[in-house]
């Protein structure tokens, strides 16, 4: 396949820092529960540092390095700390592991296609993108975020409807790399592919009868599209693809987990393009 080449251009979110001290006080943490949170340090530690938290919890019974870093940087982005026992961290994040850290964000600004196209190519001269049809678990798309934002995947885009967005389970899962990987929300996957085509992409998708991931040409702006953990990718977005891949299975199960392929197939592109 012939690829085109894009200019090198430039980035997206800011992090406007911002000065002051926190308040220290202690609260019940449950007038807070109709907020979006970020829990668990390092998700916590993102969120901070791209500017959108907005109050930091902190279990009353820690202390140590730890703790003292999420206060200074919660100080550094004027973020107040209250200081709240387990039981209402607990319940703030529904049970989950949090660390002994929540913090009440801003809700995520999700790009447009058109917006996440504009934004890499001011950096990026062969952008690649992860398209998720479907993904609904969040630990999934957290994991996925984390391989992405390490494999330095340039951008996902995720379908509006019957599938998972970016929650807090995510962003925990995701440890934080949420903050770093631009994520477009869009209502029409097809008509996201179809602009991203009008820009050159070229598109592939993955299920057990395509071609060998291994002699994937990875060159030019490229977009990756990974399907439903359990219908797998729609008929019709296959319509769509330039190449379907594989990623050959020697063994007894039918599939990968999704995540599980999304990382070969990330780190396929990195290896490749390194
Ligand atoms: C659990 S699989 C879905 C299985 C589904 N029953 C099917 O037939 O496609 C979820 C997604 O992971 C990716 N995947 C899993 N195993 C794969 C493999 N061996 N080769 C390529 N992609 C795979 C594909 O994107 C697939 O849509």
């Amino acid at each position: 396949m012939v690829r085109k080449q894009k200019q090198p251009q430039q980035k997206h979110k800011g992090n406007d820092r911002n000065q002051g001290k926190p308040r220290r006080e202690l609260v019940s943490a449950s007038e807070e529960v109709n907020e979006d949170f970020a829990f668990g340090r390092h998700a916590v530690v993102e969120s901070l540092k791209n500017n959108r938290g907005n109050k930091l919890f902190l279990q009353d019974d820690l202390s140590g390095s730890k703790i003292q870093e999420l206060k200074e940087l919660a100080a550094e982005f004027s973020v107040p700390v209250s200081w709240a026992p387990k039981v209402k961290l607990d319940k703030l994040t529904d049970g989950a592991v949090h660390q002994g850290a929540v913090l009440g964000i801003t809700p995520f600004e999700y790009l447009t296609v058109e917006e996440l196209i504009t934004q890499t190519k001011e950096r990026r001269e062969e952008p690649f993108f992860l398209i998720l049809d479907g993904i609904e678990d969040p630990h999934n798309f957290g994991s996925i975020l984390r391989t992405a934002d390490a494999a330095g995947v340039d951008g996902v885009i995720i379908p509006k409807h019957r599938a998972v967005g970016i929650t807090s389970i995510v962003t925990k899962t995701s440890t934080g790399a949420v903050e770093h990987v631009p994520v477009a929300r869009v209502t029409n996957l097809k008509q996201a592919i179809a602009t991203l085509k009008e820009q050159q992409f070229w598109v592939f998708g993955t299920d057990m009868n395509g071609t060998d991931y291994r002699s994937w040409n990875v060159s030019g702006s490229i977009a990756l599209i990974i399907g439903n953990e359990g219908k797998g990718m729609s008929p019709g977005l296959k319509k769509e693809v330039d190449e379907m891949l594989s990623i050959p299975m020697v063994g007894h199960v039918q599939s990968l987990n999704a995540g599980v392929a999304a990382g070969l197939l990330m780190y396929e592109v990195f290896r490749k393009r390194s």
